[in-house]
């Protein structure tokens, strides 16, 4: 069943190794047959061998993974430490003696941010998402550093509303999420006996790890000073987008060279039909911050990725609701997904089609990432979309939209339709640019029907 690319990662001894994976190339899948391999022959101690990704789902499946090898027992399946970042970190904290406090919940951190703002005369909801991103980039820094960013008259009044913020969180005894991996990083520099004594390591592998930020990657790196131990990481550079807090696919990139690693490469899609790849391959090579590669299609079967136009949202929604019925109609197993930049969008969209639409996922390109379609649609693809607080300006900024909309495209099996409205929100609006990057035609007639 294995490519041999993929078996000679698989059968690797712990060595240092940064894996380069296209999308639907199977990576955790791989990553986690190579860690029964260390188990299966007795390489590593379960209790020694940490894996880490970044999603509570993502720590789940590689659980349901590993205890589904028939080569590793179940006693060795429970005891390998199997987490996100945060929850490890936390966990190993509190066996070290380290004091630690729960973290906020969303609504509850909400809370705080918004009497944090109001202090300063900040009211507008969208700044307590902007304020939180903003302090987890601010927090996720290594060494920490002086708040920056932003214009100066808002940066002032978010650097005072941290103050108050975290002033608030200490008066309730709770951490936040961000805290985990800061505090985590202090303890290692500054009393690391507390935290070896208390685990050993003798292999870490890290799933997803282009979503890795500053912090984490410090973490990292003195683990691996602190046990000797090597460090297998897998990532796709294009996937990157957790860029709000702080993420960067720079350390997938610069981490061969840093940690001594050798590349390997998983560069076939199983997933996606061959123009798809190709259209995701056209797209993604825009970006410059990447390793440049060759993604092959496992499928010859030319898929379809059509971009259609709409007069404004109601009829995208009207056009995506007959879409998805006519596919239904063809194709009764298949199954579909929504997409769009927003939850807003989405939401508009819902209304509309909820009742021909039923059994259909609805998905932010965000939290669509790790999964798969056989047909997606992607809503309100127009550039500027007047449903994001910030546009993208800068390179940097574009880079990551871009990513964000190769991640959407590629959860596609078998179709991609991508709307274009040429209203949205009552704003004229134009085709975001990477429906020209991917080389797709307009369609301005009837998208429904010929898909
Ligand atoms: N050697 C193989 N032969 C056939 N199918 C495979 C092989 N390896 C992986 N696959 C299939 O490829 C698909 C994609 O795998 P998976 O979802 O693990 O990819 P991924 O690399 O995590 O993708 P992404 O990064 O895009 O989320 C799955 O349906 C998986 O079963």
């Amino acid at each position: 069943m294995w490519t041999d690319e993929q078996r000679a990662i698989i059968d690797r001894a712990p060595a240092p190794t940064v894996v380069f994976a296209a999308p639907g190339s199977g990576k955790t899948s791989v990553l986690m047959a190579h860690v029964a391999m260390q188990l299966a022959h007795r390489r590593v101690a379960p209790a020694e061998l940490m894996a880490v990704t970044f999603t509570r789902q993502a720590a789940l499946e590689m659980r349901r993974r590993l205890g589904r090898d028939r080569r590793v027992s179940d006693s060795q399946a429970e005891s390998v430490r199997i987490g996100t970042f945060h929850a490890l970190l936390f966990r190993w904290l509190a066996k070290a003696g380290i004091p630690v406090s729960i973290p906020l919940q969303g609504d509850e951190q909400r809370a705080l941010a918004r009497t944090a703002l109001a202090r300063e005369g900040l009211r507008d909801p969208r700044q307590v998402r902007e304020f939180l991103s903003w302090m987890s980039r601010m927090k996720s820094r290594w060494p920490p550093a002086r708040p920056e960013g932003r214009g100066p008259r808002e940066m002032r009044a978010f650097t005072r509303a941290g103050r108050t913020y975290e002033g608030a969180k200490t008066r309730v005894g709770r951490w936040d999420f961000d805290d985990i991996p800061v505090t985590f990083a202090r303890v290692l520099e500054e009393h690391p006996s507390l935290l070896t004594r208390s685990e050993q390591l003798a292999y870490l592998v890290v799933d997803e790890f282009q979503d890795t930020n500053p912090v984490e990657w410090h973490v990292v790196q003195a683990l691996a000073r602190t046990y000797h131990c090597p460090v297998f990481v897998v990532g796709d550079d294009d996937q990157a987008i957790y860029g709000f807090r702080g993420a960067s696919p720079r350390w997938l990139l610069e981490f061969g060279g840093v940690m001594g690693a050798d590349a390997h490469w998983l560069s076939t899609n199983f997933r996606s039909d061959a123009g798809i790849v190709a259209c995701a391959e056209r797209l993604i090579g825009h970006n410059r911050m990447r390793m440049p590669k060759r993604v092959r299609p496992a499928r010859s079967d030319p898929g379809t990725v059509r971009a259609c136009t709409a007069a404004d949202e109601a009829e995208e929604a009207r056009q995506v609701a007959a879409w998805l019925e006519d596919l239904r109609r063809r194709h009764p197993s298949w199954q579909f997904a929504v997409m769009a930049r927003t939850r807003v969008q989405l939401l508009h969209a819902w209304r509309v089609c909820r009742e021909k639409a039923g059994g259909v996922e609805w998905r932010t390109f965000h939290d669509g990432k790790g999964r798969e379609w056989d047909a997606v649609a992607i809503l309100g693809a127009v550039e500027p979309n007047p449903y994001l607080a910030n546009q993208p300006e800068t390179t940097w900024q574009w880079e990551e939209e871009r990513r964000l909309f190769y991640v959407a495209l590629t959860r596609a099996r078998h179709v991609c339709g991508i709307w274009t409205p040429v209203r949205v929100s009552r704003q004229a609006v134009r085709p975001i640019r990477f429906v020209h990057e991917m080389g797709c035609e307009l369609d301005v007639e009837s998208p429904g029907s010929e898909v």
